[in-house]
């Protein structure tokens, strides 16, 4: 059988307290009082198999914290399991975390070539599709300008523009199916649209169940880090609200 995507057992712990990055002086003093613990790690993604075939549509739902996101940063390769394996076929663009791989001293047309090379294509081939890029973006005006001039809504739309312009196998999209002012959000449905008819497989996380259900033939529901329940999109997402209902 033929698969865009396949994971098999694969597992992912976290340290839960980050205190190392963000407060040193502390962690330091802490060492030095010999009070110093190791932070805890927590099960984030616990033994998940899964196989999605090319051309799928995928929702993924659960509750806040259930491993959605860490589950979509695994796909993409941005996070390696602890255990287990993850294979994926075909080219995928990320649509998460738009424009966190940018370096903001950098123009925005070096942005798109260095950006559009770690996604896999050549320079040269980035450098033919950067007009289209920049008209998409609306952007022309500020090929030469560094990243860090533009406002966080014009450096999303840099990130949309270059991640959608690169026509994926694989298009993984965490929420951000709206970005920039309206007139933008408008050119965005119209190219996911253009997407969603083609044969590209694609895996969306939303807590939006009127979007999964009327955008994806198949639904995954994560709970504490498992595959609660997997399949038809309005059985899951039925299944997945009467549970929430119960808790009330
Ligand atoms: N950088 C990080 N370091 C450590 N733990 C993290 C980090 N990011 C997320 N986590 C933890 O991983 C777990 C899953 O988080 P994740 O963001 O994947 O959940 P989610 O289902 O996407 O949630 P939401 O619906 O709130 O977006 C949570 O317990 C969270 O605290």
């Amino acid at each position: 059988m033929v698969e865009a995507i396949r994971l098999d057992r694969v597992s992912l712990w976290r340290r839960t307290q980050e205190e190392f990055s963000y407060d040193l002086k502390r962690t330091l003093l802490t060492f030095l009082e010999g009070k110093y613990r190791q932070p805890a790690k927590k099960l984030i993604l616990d033994n998940i198999d899964l196989v999605i075939k090319p051309g799928e549509k995928i929702g993924i739902i659960g509750p806040n914290g259930s491993g959605k996101s860490t589950l979509l940063k695994l796909i993409c390769g941005i996070l390696k399991p602890t255990s287990g394996s993850v294979k994926v076929k075909g080219n995928i663009a990320p649509l998460i975390e738009l424009g966190a791989g940018f370096d903001s001293e950098l123009s925005v047309l070096d942005n798109i070539i260095f950006y559009g090379v770690m996604l896999g294509f050549s320079r040269q081939e980035m450098r033919k599709r950067s007009d289209l890029i920049l008209k998409f973006a609306e952007l022309e005006d500020y090929a030469l300008a560094p990243v860090k001039s533009l406002s966080s809504g014009m450096t999303a739309r840099l990130g949309f523009a270059i991640a959608t312009d690169v026509q994926p196998d694989i298009l993984i999209l965490d929420e951000v199916l709206s970005v920039g002012d309206e007139s933008f959000k408008n050119k965005c449905k119209q190219r996911m649209e253009e997407f969603w008819q083609d044969h590209i497989t694609i895996l969306l996380v939303s807590h939006t169940m009127d979007l999964i259900g009327k955008s994806c033939d198949k639904v995954i529901w994560l709970e504490k880090g498992k595959i609660q329940l997997i399949g038809q999109a309005d059985e899951v997402i039925d299944s997945y609200l009467n549970s929430v209902t119960n808790k009330v």
